[in-house]
């Protein structure tokens, strides 16, 4: 048991990605307390009301069979959860059949920020004193992981995280693709919406730098990056990649409802009173990522989108695939300028 206890603890602490962090927790509270169900909750803090998401889940079914599920919103979140998320305090709630619910919070640097559900068949004391155990295990290396993800200053995903998280969105388009290959055209219409790349960058920032100063250019990024939060969905990856670029990496949708998107949060950024500027305007590039596409060609062709709306005016939204069918750049122009890590 303590053997097997310490390999749990090591193969936790082994992950160096949040995703995985959590999928290691979870398989090892199945383990050593066995529950009926187990699930990680978020507080992802982006508007001013709780938005609470469904990071992953593990649900037994019929005793052997395990259904794991993803991030997903949870539009109405259980008054129990909302109270351990409040509180910080574990809550505990028991059914008449023995079945007990329990949801332990999580927090990083003081800060509520999720909280782990196990449903169990009462659980014993050493059963307690383990889950709270793998709990705070989690919640120390979720810190350090946090620290390594995220960008200081923003606190969205930095550019070392964007090679994985985007290697990861391709291979389950591959995935998804093999499965849609299967399907009748009806259902295949439905599932043929790609995910989309866009390379966000300011128009002349270093003016409010030379201007203002670093710090006012930092508190317009802070902003920014606020707004993209805002304006966002949660599943949708943000990213800072250096100086006023960002980058965002959309769930699958069509090109219609894209386009739709990304007008209005240009209009919203245009319309936004930021300090020290009295019309800020961004301009962004944009490109399908398609299941074969490497992250490079991916990041290369936005960036060419990126670069063809900055000489052309600025305060554009441009898409490569447009930019191409029209001849208005020509996909072997190196002219791109991309990190290759
Ligand atoms: N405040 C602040 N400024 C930064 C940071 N990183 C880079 N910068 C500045 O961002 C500015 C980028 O300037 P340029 O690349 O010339 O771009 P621009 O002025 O936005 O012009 P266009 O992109 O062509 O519209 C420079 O002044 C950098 O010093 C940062 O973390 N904070």
């Amino acid at each position: 048991m303590e053997e097997n206890l310490l390999n749990s603890v090591i193969k936790i602490t082994k992950n160096r990605d949040v995703d995985s962090l959590e999928y290691s927790l979870i398989s090892t509270i199945q383990e050593f307390v066995g529950c009926t169900e187990i699930v990680v909750y978020k507080d992802l803090n982006v508007h001013t009301d709780l938005t609470i998401e469904r990071s992953i889940s593990l649900k037994v079914i019929n005793g052997n069979q395990f259904e794991w599920a993803q991030r997903k919103v949870v539009d109405s979140p259980e008054p129990e959860l909302l109270s351990c998320l409040r509180s910080a305090c574990i809550i505990t709630v028991q059914s008449t059949d023995g079945m007990e619910k329990r949801w332990l919070p999580i927090s990083l640097q003081d800060k509520q920020i999720g909280a782990i559900a196990v449903v169990c068949k009462g659980l014993k004391s050493a059963d307690q004193v383990l889950l709270n155990a793998f709990c705070r295990i989690y919640e120390n290396y979720l810190f350090i992981l946090h620290e390594n993800e995220r960008d200081q200053l923003t606190g969205l995903l930095n550019r070392q995280t964007f090679d994985k998280k985007i290697k990861q969105l391709i291979e389950k388009q591959v995935i998804k693709q093999h499965k849609t290959a299967k399907m009748d055209n009806n259902r295949k219409r439905r599932f043929s919406s790609t995910s989309w790349l866009a390379m966000l960058d300011i128009d002349h920032f270093k003016k409010i730098n030379d201007s203002f100063g670093h710090v006012c250019g930092d508190e317009v990024l802070l902003l920014l990056a606020q707004k993209m939060r805002y304006f966002l969905r949660s599943t949708d990856l943000i990213f800072r990649f250096g100086g006023e670029e960002f980058v965002i990496v959309f769930e699958p949708t069509s090109f219609e409802s894209i386009e739709k998107k990304m007008n209005e949060f240009m209009e919203m950024i245009r319309e936004t009173h930021f300090p020290f500027v009295a019309n800020m305007t961004v301009s962004i590039g944009m490109c399908r990522i398609s299941p074969y596409d490497f992250p490079i060609n991916v990041l290369e062709n936005a960036d060419k989108a990126l670069y063809y709306a900055k000489e052309n005016g600025r305060n554009r939204l441009c898409f490569y695939e447009q930019l191409m069918e029209n001849n208005l750049i020509d996909s072997n122009d190196k002219s791109t300028d991309i990190d290759l890590f």
